[in-house]
């Protein structure tokens, strides 16, 4: 046999109504079962307000007439109308009586918990008669029974204490004799010995169910409610939670204990005591197979069950010399506070035993201090003990599963996810059970620390990365291009999901925390987006406190750069295809890398050298596995090496250098390139990343352009330049050609000093094959000493560009 609980959702329409009673006739084709019932959802509520308003002497008729109403409809709905009758007194008496209760208090203007429990049990009344009333149209023997009747419990009205043997026998006996039949049980109403109504407190439905459940050793009890069961996390805070498949009992408790408000856990005693399964289903989704919760769980690969939390907690501490190798002080203290019904939520303790830290609601903070405050007077005033300290705004965030007690590292997974998120923890409780690990941080933190906890422990299932662009030029755009089209594959093979939640440029900008959609940005951007302010676009970037945060400087200009340190600041990882930042002032070029060490995030700035070419990490592996660096010689321009790769025959320079530029090689500025500034920038940021601490000036350079041009004050005024010089150009080509040479723009770093230099270089040597924007980069090395180690191919264009960043951004936080 089993128990079927449907809550107040499930009867709070004709259309939920019809869906029960379909589930409950499918139910009693194997056997009977005994069904729970709920108040129509806001049925209960109302009630509670119409008996303070009846307190207060108001009229509380048009709230009588609404429930009215409400029932009334359902019936209109469901029962044809010759049937109606006969329901519509039946309701109509209960709430006549309901009326004379009201007005009763309404005279007395005096609202006992007594009364307030007899008010609300006309919700379960109304709504279990009904529903039985319709069920006889499809099942031919259901039965409306006054739960009341069965369940009895002490005088403690409000959240009465049930007496356990005398409810089983009632219950055993009443089913007995109606084992024919299909009982519709009103759920949360009891009854003390006087026979008078009393309730069960928070969650009375589900306890009704467990009760009649472990009366009657039912097989099972179904809690049928609207969402799809115990869930990883609040999925209306973690979009990615999904709902779990089973749980021990204990690890139920512990998810419900804080937060996850699909069922309340004392209610489950009953069951757990017979290790009846209970089983959490969707009545809106009646093919989701539901939770189980029982005491036999298959063991299970994930690490926690879940994370749960709660939004608004305070800390209290305790502090002082007096409670040093004091027996009893906590005892003194805590049961203080468990006398006077405050909750406290979860205690820590320093060893020292110098402090106690202890978390509570809100509303409990100044009853308990005046309460602390009166008990340890004594100590207070000799000063053993400092005043107590409140902090507000906290938040509680705790992982939950049986696994942890198996699994090492749970806590420093757990951790890592929060100190990589920045998110500060100001308490730490972990249950001896090791079954639960809790901790206090601050409640604007706590969407964005359960994201991050979800991620870090079902992550090998799914990892995010939410990035902010700044830049959609060039490389900005094209990024976005690949982006949109490797999602599938990195969400399918990777379980990595990259969502763009930020872009931004000179113009306009636009941010979404659910992602932007990549198909649309740029008609989104100058469609919907706000004007663009740098400043704004970081603040919101930060305001948005979201997991695993990137920000990706796609342009080439000096203002992002000024922001990187407050970025790193904020636990946000950079990933850069902007060489203005490195290769400014060392000190700044240093300050980056600290910070993003300190904070404990990554700066990857691959495209910085020869685009998506191997060339930073390449040299930071070499030297992390000790090798020395000797001897680098490169071309870095993809600029200058097409020119020289097509400025041959009849090729002009000036119109070279336009395709060029055509071609996506060049800088925003192509003057940066021909005049060497871009490709010092690289060989400065190679010397820093080979430890080397140069300025901009100490990189020689040579030019490869008349004084005239490099003068030329605009973009414009450049080419015209280029044009005017075709002879020197020409010069230059020929007298390469007649050497059977080619020209080259040349790097070179040894011995701590770097130069870039025009060489006309001979087929042996080993730049001599170049074509298209290549780059070719050869480190000599204490390793590689005779034959050099060589990295080459196209060191510039949009596509590859884009490509390093896209490769940078998706190492973040993989190291
Ligand atoms: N083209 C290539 O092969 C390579 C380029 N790079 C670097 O890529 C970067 C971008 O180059 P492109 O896309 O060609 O440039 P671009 O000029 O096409 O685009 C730059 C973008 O940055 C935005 N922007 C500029 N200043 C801004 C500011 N202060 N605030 C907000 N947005 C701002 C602009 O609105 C524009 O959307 C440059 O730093 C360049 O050095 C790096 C390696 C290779
Ligand atoms: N403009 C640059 C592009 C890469 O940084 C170049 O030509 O090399
Ligand atoms: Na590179």
């Amino acid at each position: 046999m089993k128990v079927l609980k449907f809550g107040g959702t499930s009867v709070g329409s004709a259309e939920n109504i019809k869906t029960l009673l379909k589930l409950v006739l499918q139910e009693k084709q194997n056997e009977n079962p005994v069904v729970v019932l709920s108040a129509m959802s806001g049925v209960t509520n109302m009630l509670t307000e119409m008996a303070e308003m009846a307190e207060r002497g108001e009229p509380f008729a048009a709230q009588l007439k609404q429930i009215e109403n409400k029932h009334f409809e359902v019936i209109r709905t469901l029962l044809p109308a010759a049937d109606q009758n006969p329901v519509f007194t039946k309701i109509k008496i209960f709430l006549n009586e309901l009326e004379d209760v009201l007005q009763a208090v309404s005279s007395l203007k005096e609202l006992s918990l007594q009364t307030k429990d007899l008010i609300l049990s006309y919700g379960e009344k109304c709504a279990t008669f009904m529903v039985s009333h319709i069920a006889r149209q499809y099942i031919d023997n259901p039965l409306y029974v006054f739960g009341a009747d069965y369940i009895k419990t002490d005088h403690n009205f409000g959240n009465a204490k049930v007496d356990t043997v005398l409810t089983d026998l009632l219950i055993k006996d009443f089913y007995h004799s109606n084992q024919d039949k299909v009982l519709f049980v009103t759920g949360f109403i009891a009854s003390n010995t006087e026979n008078k109504v009393t309730t069960l407190g928070r969650g009375g439905s589900d306890y009704t169910a467990a009760i009649w459940g472990s009366a009657l050793d039912a097989e099972e009890i179904q809690i049928w409610t609207d969402v799809n069961g115990m869930m990883t996390a609040d999925p209306r805070m973690v979009k990615k939670a999904f709902s779990l498949e089973e749980l021990s009992y204990t690890e139920a408790m512990e998810l419900s204990y804080f937060g996850a408000k699909v069922i309340y856990p004392p209610t489950m005693l009953p069951a757990f005591l017979k290790k009846i399964p209970l089983v959490i289903k969707n009545t809106f989704q009646p093919d989701f197979k539901g939770t189980y919760i029982r005491s036999d769980v298959k063991p299970s690969v994930m690490p926690i069950k879940g994370i749960s939390s709660i939004d608004q907690i305070s800390i209290i501490n305790l502090s002082g010399g007096g409670m040093v190798g004091k027996a009893g002080f906590s005892g003194r203290l805590f049961s203080l506070l468990s006398r006077e019904q405050i909750n406290v939520v979860l205690i820590t303790q320093s060893s020292s035993e110098h402090s106690i830290t202890f978390a509570v609601k809100p509303s409990d903070v100044e009853t308990a201090i005046k309460l602390i405050e009166k008990e340890f007077e004594l100590e207070l005033n000799a000063q053993k003990l400092s005043r107590p300290e409140v902090e507000h705004n906290l938040a509680v965030l705790a992982v939950v599963g049986e696994n942890m007690k198996h699994t090492p590292g749970m806590s420093g997974r757990l951790f890592h996810a929060l100190g990589r998120n920045g998110i500060n923890v100001r308490a730490i409780a972990q249950g001896s059970s090791e079954y639960n690990i809790s901790v206090i941080i601050g409640k604007d933190d706590l969407s964005k620390a359960v994201n991050a906890v979800h991620d870090a422990f079902f992550t090998d299932l799914k990892r995010t990365l939410n990035i902010f662009c700044l830049g959609t030029g060039n490389i900005g755009k094209t990024l976005f291009t690949q982006l949109k089209e490797q999602m599938p594959f990195l969400a399918k093979n990777n379980d990595l999901q990259v969502r763009v939640t930020g872009i931004g440029n000179t113009r306009k900008m636009i941010f979404n925390a659910e992602g932007l959609d990549l198909s649309a940005w740029e008609t989104e951007l100058n469609e919907h987006g706000e004007q663009a302010e740098l400043k704004q676009f970081i603040d919101q970037m930060i305001a948005m406190n979201l997991p695993n945060c990137v920000f990706v400087d796609n342009t080439a200009s000096e203002a992002p750069v000024t922001f990187y340190q407050h970025i790193f600041q904020n636990t946000i990882s950079i990933v850069t295809c902007n060489k203005k930042g490195n290769s400014a002032a060392y000190a700044q070029y240093k300050s980056f890398k600290d910070a993003a060490r300190k904070h404990g995030v990554d700066f990857y700035y691959e495209t910085n050298v020869g685009a998506g070419l191997p060339i930073i990490r390449t040299l930071k592996d070499l030297m992390m596995s000790g090798d020395k660096i000797t001897r680098i010689e490169a071309i870095l321009s993809g600029t200058i090496s097409y020119i020289f790769n097509n400025f041959k025959d009849d090729a002009g320079f000036y119109e070279t250098v336009k395709q060029a530029q055509d071609l996506g090689y060049t800088e925003p500025d192509p003057r940066d390139d021909l005049n060497g500034k871009d490709f010092m920038r690289k060989m400065l940021i190679l010397a820093r990343d080979a430890g080397h601490n140069l300025e901009a000036d100490d990189v020689k350079i040579d030019n490869i352009l008349p004084d005239s041009c490099l003068q030329a004050p605009t973009v414009e005024a450049f080419y015209q330049e280029l044009e005017r010089n075709a002879a020197y150009f020409e010069t230059l080509k020929n007298k390469a050609k007649d050497q059977n040479k080619v020209l080259r723009y040349i790097g070179k770093l040894e011995d701590g000093k770097a130069e870039i230099s025009l060489q006309m270089v001979d087929e042996n040597h080993p730049f001599y094959m170049l074509s298209g924007s290549d780059n070719i980069i050869s480190f000599t090395t204490d390793r590689y000493m005779n034959r050099p180690m060589v990295v080459k191919g196209p060191g510039a264009g949009a596509e590859v560009t884009a490509a390093g960043v896209f490769a940078d951004i998706i190492n973040v936080g993989r190291a």
